[in-house]
Parts: C-alpha cells; sequence; structure tokens
C-alpha cells in the first residue's frame, strides 16, 4: 500500500476568464518510507495539489488516498495519518510552547504525549523555549513551532510545503537533520520547496510538475543522470554557433552548455575554438538539480521517462 496515492487528479478553477485547469490528470504513488519531493516553477499546481491531500480543496476529477484512506470519503482516518506544515504563521499568542503543542495534540485526541513533545523540541532545538509564550518567539522560531505541531500526533506521513521560504541556514540545518532522522525511523516524507540544493540533497525521488502536469518522475539520481553528466560555464560577448545556442541556457554574457561525458565536453570546445568564440572564466562542473529543473520546464531536455512507478530500494 502506498503512502500516498494520487490518481487521475484533476482541478479546475472557475476564473473570470472560463475555467482554469491547476492540475490536469496527476498520478503517482509514494511509497512508505520515501522521501519525495515535488517541484515546479510559480504557479505549477503544488499548493493545489497539497491543498487536496490535505482535505483542504476538493479534486475536480480523481482520487487521493493516505495510508489507503480516501482523503474525502475517510477524511478523519487520511487526516490523521498526515502531520502538515503549512506555509504560514498562524499562532494563539497567550499560549506556551508546550501549552502550544498540547492544544494541537487534543485536536487529533492524543494525551499524555509529553515525551514525544519534548523529544520533538529537543530535535528542532526548542528545548529551552518550551514554557516561552508564543508571542515571545522570533519568527524562525515560531516556524518550528510549527513543524512541531505538524508532529505531535506522530503522523506516519509528514508534508513540508515550502518549509524554509525565509528561514535562515541554521534553522534550515536543524530542521532537514531532524526529519532526515524521522525518515530513517519509516516516516514517508513528502517536502515541496524552490531550493533545489536541499532537494538533491535530501529526497530519494522527484517529480517535476509544470503548468498541472507530471513532466517528469524519478530517481533523483536519475534524472542527475539523464540531464548530462557535466555543465560549462563560461562568459563571452560572442554568439554562440547554432548547434550549441540550440542546448545552451545564456543569460546576459554568462553561457551554459551541458554535455553528457568527457568526450562531450571536448566536443563543445572544439566548436566554440572553430567558431571563434572568445571564452573567459570557463569552468566545467557537475549538472546539478537546477540544470535538470530549468531544461526540463524549458523544454530542452528530453524529460526522464513519462512518469514510472518504481518503488525506492
Ligand atoms: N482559488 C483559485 N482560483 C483560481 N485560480 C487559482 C486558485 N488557486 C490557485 N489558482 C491558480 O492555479 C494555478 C496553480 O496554483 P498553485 O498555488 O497550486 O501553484 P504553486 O505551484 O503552488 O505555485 P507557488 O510555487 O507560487 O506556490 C495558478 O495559476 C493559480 O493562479
Amino acid at each position: 500500500m502506498p503512502a500516498i496515492s494520487f490518481q487521475g487528479v484533476t482541478k479546475v478553477y472557475q476564473g473570470g476568464q472560463g475555467p482554469f485547469r491547476a492540475l490536469d490528470g496527476v498520478s503517482f504513488d509514494i511509497a512508505e518510507g520515501e522521501f519525495f519531493g515535488l517541484l515546479g516553477p510559480n504557479g505549477a499546481g503544488k499548493t493545489t495539489l497539497i491543498s487536496i491531500l490535505a482535505g483542504l480543496a476538493r479534486a475536480t476529477e480523481g482520487r487521493v488516498t493516505v495510508m489507503g484512506h480516501d482523503v474525502v470519503s475517510d477524511f478523519a482516518q487520511a487526516r490523521h495519518a498526515l502531520g502538515i506544515v503549512p506555509q504560514e504563521l498562524v499562532f494563539d499568542p497567550f499560549f506556551s510552547v508546550r501549552e502550544t503543542l498540547r492544544i494541537q495534540s487534543g485536536y487529533f485526541g492524543v494525551r499524555h504525549n509529553d515525551d514525544w513533545i519534548d523529544e520533538v523540541l529537543a530535535g528542532l532545538g526548542l528545548a529551552d523555549k518550551a514554557n516561552a509564550n508564543m508571542r515571545q518567539l522570533s519568527g524562525g522560531m515560531k516556524r518550528r513551532v510549527l513543524v512541531a505541531q505538524a508532529l505531535v500526533h506522530r503522523p506516519p506521513v509528514i508534508v513540508l510545503d515550502e518549509p524554509t521560504a525565509g528561514v535562515d541556514v541554521e534553522l534550515r540545518q536543524t530542521l532537514w537533520q531532524f526529519v532526515a532522522r524521522l525518515n530513517q525511523q519509516g516516516h514517508t516524507v513528502l517536502l515541496t520547496t524552490h531550493y533545489l540544493e536541499e532537494a538533491e540533497a535530501l529526497c530519494g525521488r522527484i517529480a517535476m510538475l509544470k503548468r498541472g502536469q507530471i513532466v517528469a518522475l524519478d530517481r533523483t539520481s536519475n534524472l542527475l543522470h539523464a540531464a548530462g553528466g557535466s555543465m560549462l560555464r563560461f562568459k563571452t560577448d560572442d554568439a554562440l554557433p547554432p548547434a550549441l545556442q540550440a542546448r545552451a541556457r545564456v543569460t546576459g554574457r554568462i553561457a551554459q552548455v551541458s554535455a553528457r561525458d568527457a568526450a562531450d565536453v571536448e566536443a563543445v570546445l572544439a566548436q566554440l575554438r572553430a567558431a571563434g568564440v572568445r571564452v573567459e572564466d570557463l569552468e566545467i562542473g557537475r549538472a546539478d538539480l537546477e540544470d535538470v529543473f530549468l531544461a526540463i520546464m524549458q523544454g530542452t531536455a528530453t524529460p526522464a521517462p513519462a512518469p514510472r512507478q518504481e518503488v525506492p530500494a
């Protein structure tokens, strides 16, 4: 049984300019124990998909289950299996951190869970703030409490929606260490993020969403591999020869060209030389997830083979 299953999920919004398909037949499964990344540019439909998963929005068509529970017909069970860390901060300022977490536990019918609350507080670097009032906390500390709140009922499936937007490096590290530990203990994690290096470091598989459709879904290592092994980056004032233009990304004076392997790197350099392109500050590096992401979003890469339902190792 998958931890999360999206089956033909379509969402049509009725807007001023007629109906708009924010999601168009999204289907994929996330297996139990996976650390899964959902990436996409602004407006791709990530928040819409997460809202449907959380039971906050209804799919126009299709079905979503969490640990086998339908998010519509079996809402309470599905919601209980989920720990969702939302983007926005909403708290009652008069309660302490511990009270806030106890109240949240109560919503899920969980009591006498102070040992777990202590573990979560320690894991998130909040142990010394347990008795502080919410209004005394900095924005970053409040964000940690938000994560703690999502975890009080020990959900098997943890959903992090842009959890590190505008968050400092220290919190990002604390958060990732803790979430990685929970994942090792068997919790399934679904992460949406704009920080591609985070997704690359943490996620075993990644789905990329573009205009409401899944355009790539594979193991992170396969996506990186499919993008071509290397990336040449250099500065130039000259126009690239047409053959290279087609596979280059140019931003101002900076050009980036992907290459499959060392022989291909040689071939690119030879083409530049033959065309008389003057190159400065040449660097040859490994393609990273950002390269993959941009290539797929711009349609210059063959995306990884159509969504595969591959069970993680
Ligand atoms: N309530 C709504 N009514 C009409 N259109 C909507 C509504 N909510 C979202 N949309 C549209 O659906 C599309 C997908 O939005 P969504 O918020 O899911 O994208 P996203 O991938 O989460 O983007 P971001 O990274 O900016 O958060 C967008 O074009 C958005 O304008």
